[in-house]
């Protein structure tokens, strides 16, 4: 009874486990007669079965775990809870603080104003050059580390989007170099697991860790021992890389800076390390923003690029334009420069069309920090209905697929149309793959001129079409490809596609 008050007994779903809480995300769905359990892919599969029947917000109550919850698939309602306000703050236990000490992405308004403030200049045109220098660089090395694709076609094209995307973050942001082969340094001792298996292992297994007390790791449990292990290597790991650049920062040894000097992301935070002001970090918060950072930063983009070629690979003739494209803006065969990026605007209309289709980032989540006021709207029209109360310590949901599909904003929503974008009239705050409001990432560009590069890069000299797998028909590697996942980020099945060199 006091979470349907706290929703103001607004319409909506009665289960036991909201699905955002590590138990929503790990009872199987099977055992639904029992406990009408929405799973956590309910986002993408209600999508279809008209989640918002009347207004643009549903409320979720459970009735044996979890915060009663709302669910908001508006503009207006975004703004009101993602937008310049106090009555909305991050989560008080936030899943992230757990993981990884405090840092920028988790904290609540107060300790993350200090983050923000710190990080902020380390995004800079400088930064974003190198990142479309170093793009064009691993993009070489994976075309020949991976003979070119003349011998196979990609069976999961996220398993390139995704070392891609870690190498950039690692190499812009902190300085870890590594090769396209020998993805990270490997452990000193033998038998141990590399940091990007650790790194693997960790993505996994954040519900597990989640859920999983402290006194569990030291159960017989392999499964256990293993996500103990990885999350603790990869804290090791950073600290010691903290401890290195500390130290030839001291000494004045710092040689590997990829040209960015004191202003790159990692020196930015470790520098804030040695203060001791107001605007100084602690090893733990130095700790957690790099982690944040390379998890904020690459599995979202990989999942981004992932679908963007899938789409691409579908509509041949939107991968013809953006062929044209890049033969208009480099007619002499020349690699690709940073000054060429804002030429490239078909492709980045298709980028954004596919994550508008499918977003990395398919919910963001906020708390009611007090009793809040909030206009809800209706499904037809996005007309203020009434007011409702959101009780304190409500579960706040920005349902961005559900946004991103409302047929207010985007007309035909299902379809892949990147030509959208270059209607004035297009709602730009209704595309919400990156956030919105002071929250918003701090890593969009970061992450759109790698994407831009990537697909200038690939798209130049390769054809990229759908891989039918035995004797699959178009529409079945349809539904198995393009039906979302939500794991940590809401993901495609595996993109396999064909690559075949332009003559
Ligand atoms: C396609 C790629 C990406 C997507 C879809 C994405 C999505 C998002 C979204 C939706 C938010 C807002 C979360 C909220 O309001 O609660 C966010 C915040 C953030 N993102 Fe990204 N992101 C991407 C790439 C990156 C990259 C490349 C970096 C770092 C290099 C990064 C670092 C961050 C950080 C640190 C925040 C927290 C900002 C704050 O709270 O002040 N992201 N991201």
């Amino acid at each position: 009874r006091s979470g349907l008050k706290a929703v103001d007994h607004l319409p909506g779903l009665r289960c036991a486990f909201t699905p955002i809480s590590g138990w929503g995300f790990v009872i199987p769905t099977s055992l639904n007669p029992l406990l009408f359990n929405p799973g956590s892919n309910f986002f993408w599969s209600m999508k279809f079965n008209g989640l918002y029947p009347k207004y643009d917000i549903i409320s979720i109550v459970p009735w044996l775990q979890g915060p009663a919850t709302i669910f908001v698939s508006s503009v207006e309602m975004m703004r009101q809870i993602i937008g310049r306000t106090d009555a909305f703050d991050k989560l008080t236990d936030s899943p992230g603080v757990y993981l990884f000490g405090e840092n920028v992405a988790s904290l609540q308004r107060e300790g993350w104003k200090k983050h923000r403030r710190i990080l902020n200049p380390a995004f800079s045109p400088k930064l974003y050059n190198m990142v479309w220098n170093e793009s064009i660089r691993i993009f070489h090395e994976m075309a020949t580390c991976e003979g070119e694709w003349k011998d196979a076609p990609v069976a999961d094209v996220t398993t390139l989007t995704a070392r891609f995307a870690l190498m950039v973050v690692s190499s812009c942001a902190y300085d870890f170099r590594f090769t396209w082969s020998d993805p990270l340094p490997t452990a000193a001792s033998g038998g141990e697991k590399t940091i990007r298996e650790c790194f693997d292992i960790a993505l996994n297994s954040i519900p597990i860790r989640l859920l999983a007390p402290r006194w569990a790791y030291s159960l017989p449990s392999k499964m256990l021992r293993r996500v103990d292990y990885a999350f603790n290597r990869l804290t090791s790991f950073s600290k010691s890389q903290v401890a290195l650049r500390r130290e030839q920062m001291i000494n004045g040894t710092m040689d590997n800076d990829n040209g960015l000097g004191m202003s790159a992301v990692f020196n930015t935070l470790v520098r804030a390390g040695e203060d001791d002001g107001r605007f100084a970090l602690s090893e733990r918060e130095v700790v957690g923003n790099t982690f944040t950072m390379l998890f904020a930063g690459h599995e979202t983009t990989a999942r981004a690029l992932s679908a963007t070629l899938a789409m691409l690979s579908l509509h041949q003739d939107e991968q013809e334009r953006v062929y044209q494209e890049i033969t208009r803006v480099l007619p002499d065969g020349r690699e690709p420069a940073f000054e060429d990026f804002d030429s490239f605007t078909h492709t980045r209309n298709c980028f954004t069309e596919a994550m508008r289709l499918y977003p990395p980032a398919s919910v963001i989540l906020r708390e009611a920090m007090q009793d809040a006021v909030l206009s809800i709207t209706d499904r037809d029209r996005g007309k203020k209905v009434r007011d409702v109360i959101i009780k304190k310590g409500t579960l706040t949901c920005i349902d961005v697929i559900g946004i991103h599909y409302n047929p207010r904003y985007f007309p035909d929503p299902e379809i892949f149309e990147p030509s959208r974008w270059e209607d004035s009239t297009v709602n730009t705050d209704a595309f919400v793959g990156f956030g919105h409001g002071p929250r918003v990432c701090i890593g969009d560009r970061f992450s759109i001129v790698e994407s831009i590069c990537f697909l200038v890069m690939l798209l130049r000299t390769w054809k990229v079409e759908v891989n039918l797998l035995n004797n699959e028909t178009l529409e079945q590697w349809r539904q198995r490809v393009l039906t979302g996942k939500n794991t940590v980020t809401l993901c495609l099945g595996e993109v396999s596609l064909k690559l075949t060199k332009r003559s």
